[in-house]
């Protein structure tokens, strides 16, 4: 069997290896060790996410996209890289607008003038059943408190966040606070871990620890839970500039709740792998 083609994409530093199912059937049946393998750093490719464009289950998207953590583990949404799906499926299609679908649902994506991709990321989930937390407390205020960090706000953009307000973001250990607060009885799924402060009006800074992958230089779920926690607190407007990093996305809390987010994307190299590593001899 011929070798297994990949290309390595990033959004702001978040980076992927990026699989095409439709064509490499072989990577479909992928299981978490496999991905687990590829995506570290030290005896892999290495990336934060591993995505398999697969084919669409839906009539209405161009393709399906499914998203592994650095860990193997299979998730939700991932912002970052659907900007890079969706870029691969516009040059593909030759068209500026693509509709990539997750198991989180269908989620339009549009390509702009200077390069960027503004994708609609879907609503944002504010029930505590829906983000989801262990009981019924206000999302807006959750009651958990690690070190410095207490006083959460909880969204869900298709994967889970706790969003923190500090003084100043720079100064957290998040090392060391990080994982703990992924791991807190409080997210029966484990959470991805935000600690922000206003730079400006309308301005976030923010730094992330990423639930299965750790502290990354960008994620654009993270972005979009961090704009929609600021316009909940009152902080700041629907629409704001997220300072990540790996460098600045927009995001804006539309009023029928949906969440976009724009920002550039990236092709780093391409690759190929051994069938052995699927299993294929
Ligand atoms: N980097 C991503 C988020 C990837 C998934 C996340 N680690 C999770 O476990 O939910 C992004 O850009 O959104």
């Amino acid at each position: 069997m011929n070798a297994i083609p990949f290309i390595k994409m990033h959004g702001l530093g978040n980076d992927f290896v990026v699989f095409d199912g439709r064509r490499d059937s072989v990577v479909l049946d992928m299981d978490d060790a496999t991905a687990a393998r590829i995506a570290d750093r030290k005896t892999g490719v290495g990336c934060d996410q591993l995505i398999v464009i697969e084919p669409s289950r839906d009539d209405d998207a161009d393709a399906f996209m499914r998203i592994r953590n650095n860990d193997g583990s299979e998730v939700g949404a991932c912002g970052n890289a659907t900007r890079c799906v969706a870029d691969v499926l516009m040059a593909e299609l030759n068209r500026r607008d693509v509709t990539v679908q997750t198991v989180a649902g269908l989620l339009e994506a549009r390509g702009l003038e200077d390069g960027q991709v503004s994708v609609d990321m879907g609503p944002a989930w504010l029930d505590w059943r829906e983000i989801p937390l262990l009981k019924a407390v206000d999302t807006n205020h959750i009651p958990v408190s690690v070190g410095p960090l207490s006083d959460a706000v909880g969204v869900s953009v298709g994967n889970p966040h706790a969003v923190f307000f500090v003084d100043d973001a720079e100064k957290i250990d998040l090392e060391k606070y990080g994982p703990i607060l992924e791991h807190h009885d409080m997210f029966p799924e484990r959470a991805n871990i935000e600690v922000c402060h206003l730079m400006a009006e309308n301005r976030i800074r923010m730094r992330v620890w990423e639930r299965g992958v750790g502290i990354t230089r960008a994620c654009g779920t993270g972005a979009c839970a961090v704009g929609v926690a600021a316009a909940r607190r009152g902080l700041t407007g629907r629409t704001v500039e997220v300072v990540l990093d790996g460098g600045v996305l927009g995001i804006e809390w539309l009023a029928d709740d949906h969440v976009l987010m724009t920002g550039p994307v990236a092709t780093s190299f391409s690759g190929v792998l051994h069938p052995s590593l699927f299993g294929v001899h």
